[in-house]
């Protein structure tokens, strides 16, 4: 049976007080935590080590400062991090798969309120009052995330699955590109569904460890994104020689992070697998091709830190999230995609929202105007954008030039504030507004803790 992890899952996002910078440098030689290696904050009060994915200081309390770390005490101290890491036991759990897969659906179940599939004619404690899924169908093992629920200590930053459409786009934008491996990161449903076809091979690396159940031991990775950690040691032999299978055959990194994790870490998780591509396929050195669902506002962020990267302009639909699919929010879903394939393999011609620029030529938002004066379609997020002679760019329609500022700015504005950099009040970061914030759903009231 799979070990159950005894502490909380590390989907919440990394530290986000704007006065605090990650150093994004490889974290191998750092202090542990119990969700891998920490990440190298810089703060107003100095550097310090901290949990590379709780953003709370109670779910995760190691914080060394940088000074101390060369301390023997302070070092042994945190050895115990190597134990206290659950080793799981992934032959046991893939075998327990497929006896579960053995029996008829009416005898295969999953538990919730434990986190375990079981044979309902052998295990009779979870019929009392646990939640469970019964009878499982061929369809739903294959498929975990059609049944699986967002984590329950994990309200904030639920675990939101694409809509089938927005799935089926990220095939189809590989397929164009003649990529034909996939390594999953954070995107279980990616996964599943290239199970399916015969055309492509993936590995899913995720810190959700309930979709190990699932999967043999060569198909799922326990894993967090904001360190690039493997839990498990002799899982590295398995991701190089996924690596290395993919040589003539394309791989692209599909990764969907949870919304507000910083973007410094992730960049270099990206770096990092593309640099250990490169040496085990002895390949020329560069980022690989990446699918990357995240907010439109991230955009100057991400493409500071990985200039290839672009976002384009369809919006990422989920099947869970009232606010990230169609009709939910008055323009559409913020997610978009980030990516260094050429935007001309985005083929979005049998979705009715788009159309084809033939400046740009590439699909684009019908919303969205091509501007000739900014030469491309400037629209970021799905309203349409309209050209201040003054600035001498396109601005949000809700902007208006202000004299008295040198720049376009809400009508409703105190002169001499620069809107463009003040932080959201509810999650800190720049470029959004707290109405905006992706992060303010329903929940950011219950959200309030302190953080780093
Ligand atoms: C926003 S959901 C994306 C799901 C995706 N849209 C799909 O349909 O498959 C975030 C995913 O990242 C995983 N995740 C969260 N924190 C992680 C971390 N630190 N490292 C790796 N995976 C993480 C979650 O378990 C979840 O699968
Ligand atoms: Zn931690
Ligand atoms: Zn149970
Ligand atoms: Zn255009
Ligand atoms: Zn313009
Ligand atoms: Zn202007
Ligand atoms: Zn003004």
């Amino acid at each position: 049976m799979v070990k159950k992890r005894s502490f909380v899952p590390a989907v919440t996002p990394v530290p986000h007080s704007k006065s605090v910078e990650v150093i994004a440098e490889e974290v191998t030689i750092h202090p542990l935590c119990l969700h891998g290696p920490t990440l190298l904050f810089s703060g107003e009060k100095g550097r310090f080590f901290a949990c590379a994915s709780c953003r709370n200081n109670k779910d995760c309390t190691v914080h060394i400062e940088e000074e101390d770390w060369l301390k023997e005490g302070v070092r042994q101290r945190n050895e115990k991090y190597y134990k206290l890491i659950p080793k799981l036991d992934k032959a046991a759990a893939w075998n327990h798969f497929k006896e579960v897969k053995s029996r008829h659906p009416s005898d295969r179940a999953y538990c919730h309120t434990c986190q375990e599939l079981f044979i309902v004619s052998q295990s009779k404690k979870h019929l009392k009052d646990h939640r469970i899924v019964l009878p499982l169908t061929d369809e739903q093992l294959a498929h975990p995330t059609t049944f699986l629920l967002p984590l329950e200590n994990d309200q904030n930053e639920a675990q939101y699955i694409f809509a089938k459409k927005s799935a089926s786009t990220i095939l189809g934008i590989l397929k164009n590109n003649k990529i034909s491996n996939i390594l999953c990161i954070g995107t279980p449903s990616i996964h599943e569904a290239a199970q399916e076809h015969p055309d492509f091979d993936s590995l899913l690396l995720d810190y959700d460890t309930r979709h190990l159940q699932f999967y043999p031991g060569n198909k799922f990775l326990w894993y967090n994104m904001f360190n690039n950690y493997l839990f498990q040691n002799e899982d590295e032999k398995v991701l190089k020689k996924f690596l290395k299978s993919s040589k003539n055959k394309g791989l692209a990194i599909v990764i969907d992070p949870p919304f507000g994790g910083r973007v410094e870490p992730l960049a270099q998780t990206i770096k990092e697998l593309s640099k250990m591509y490169s040496t085990i396929c002895e390949s020329e050195d560069k980022i690989l091709p990446v699918i990357w669902a995240f907010p439109y506002f991230a955009e100057p962020y991400i493409t500071n830190m990985l200039p290839e990267i672009k976002m384009h302009d369809y919006q990422v639909d989920y099947q869970n999230h009232k606010k990230f699919q169609k009709g939910g929010r008055k323009f559409g879903s913020p997610v978009r995609f980030f990516t260094n394939l050429p935007f001309s393999t985005i083929d979005l011609s049998n979705d009715s929202s788009y159309k084809l620029c033939d400046k740009c030529k590439y699909w684009v938002s019908t919303s969205n105007v091509h501007c000739n004066k900014c030469r491309e379609c400037t629209s970021k997020n799905g309203m349409t954008y309209k050209h201040c002679n003054v600035c001498k760019r396109c601005v949000k329609p809700t902007f208006k030039h202000c004299d008295a500022c040198e720049r376009c700015c809400l009508e409703k504005h105190v002169c001499g504030t620069v809107v463009e950099s003040q932080s959201c009040y509810n999650c800190n970061e720049k470029g959004h507004k707290k109405s905006e914030c992706p992060q303010k759903d329903g929940s950011s009231a219950k959200k309030k803790r302190k953080s780093k």
